[in-house]
């Protein structure tokens, strides 16, 4: 790894299981890695490696299933690789699996508070940011509502102004901007422009060649499982289009 490094990922794998009747059973725990049963195993990824610098913003590219969320799941470190390292010294600001962080039963004022105090901010700093990330999200009339309650809308918007007013160098974004209307949108590009600007690592998953373009110089390629390339995005996105043409 060389010291400037933000993220460094080395001959990472995983392996899931393709059916939950395949889990590995109690008794494997106790068993030699060589013996473990692996029904149905697959690897979504394998042989993954590059390294990321502060302030680039790289694009993840591929079909679906091919491994895009898996990669910033391990970045996120949400998840462990079953071989290679994946090592990343920075705070990570994460937005993928929209309901992943929050609780639905918990209110959305307490949710705020507490994703935010999970990465670190203490009461005062989130109360003198709570009014600016209820306003971005434009969900005032909703503090006291079940998070559960929520239209999917407005848990997209909640998560996205949650996610981008945490401190953390690192920011991972999965598809998210897909989902929220047009007005939305315009204000979370301005958002992601403003926190490149500050000189933060970004993370991006879309299948929008205009968003990538917008924001990435450059770009990872996956296909099944292996990263097929990692170049400037302009390249990325020629060989994947040559590859899948129409998609
Ligand atoms: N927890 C899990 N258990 C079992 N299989 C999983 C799990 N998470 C992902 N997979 C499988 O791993 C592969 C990669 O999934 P992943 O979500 O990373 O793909 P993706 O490239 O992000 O796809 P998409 O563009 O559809 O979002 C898929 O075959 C998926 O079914």
């Amino acid at each position: 790894m060389t010291s400037s490094a933000v993220i460094t990922v080395t001959d990472a794998g995983i392996r899931f299981r393709r059916n939950h009747k395949g889990r590995r059973s109690f008794k494997d725990l106790f068993s030699t890695k060589a013996r473990r049963s692996k029904p149905n195993e697959f690897w979504a990824l394998q042989h993954v490696s590059f390294e990321v610098h502060p302030g680039e913003a790289i694009g993840v590219v591929g079909r679906n299933g091919q491994g895009k969320s898996t990669l910033l799941k391990l970045v996120a470190n949400v998840l462990i690789p079953d071989e290679g390292s994946v090592n990343v010294n920075a705070g990570v600001a994460p937005l993928i699996e929209i309901t992943g962080g929050f609780v639905d039963d918990l209110t959305v004022r307490d949710n705020v508070y507490l994703t935010a105090g999970l990465h670190g901010m203490t009461r005062e700093q989130v109360a003198a940011k709570f009014d600016d990330i209820i306003e971005f999200a434009e969900i005032e009339d909703f503090l006291d509502t079940p998070y559960k309650h929520l239209s999917s809308g407005m848990k997209v918007r909640l998560a996205f102004s949650v996610v981008t007013s945490l401190e953390e160098p690192v920011l991972l974004v999965d598809e998210v901007l897909a989902v929220g209307d047009k007005s939305f949108r315009n204000k979370c590009y301005r958002r992601i422009e403003e926190m490149l600007a500050e000189g933060r690592t970004l993370f991006f998953v879309s299948h929008s060649e205009g968003d990538l373009r917008r924001f990435c110089s450059r770009g990872l390629y996956l296909d099944k499982g292996s990263l097929k390339l990692d170049g400037p995005i302009e390249a990325v996105l020629d060989a994947y289009n040559e590859d899948y043409p129409g998609l």
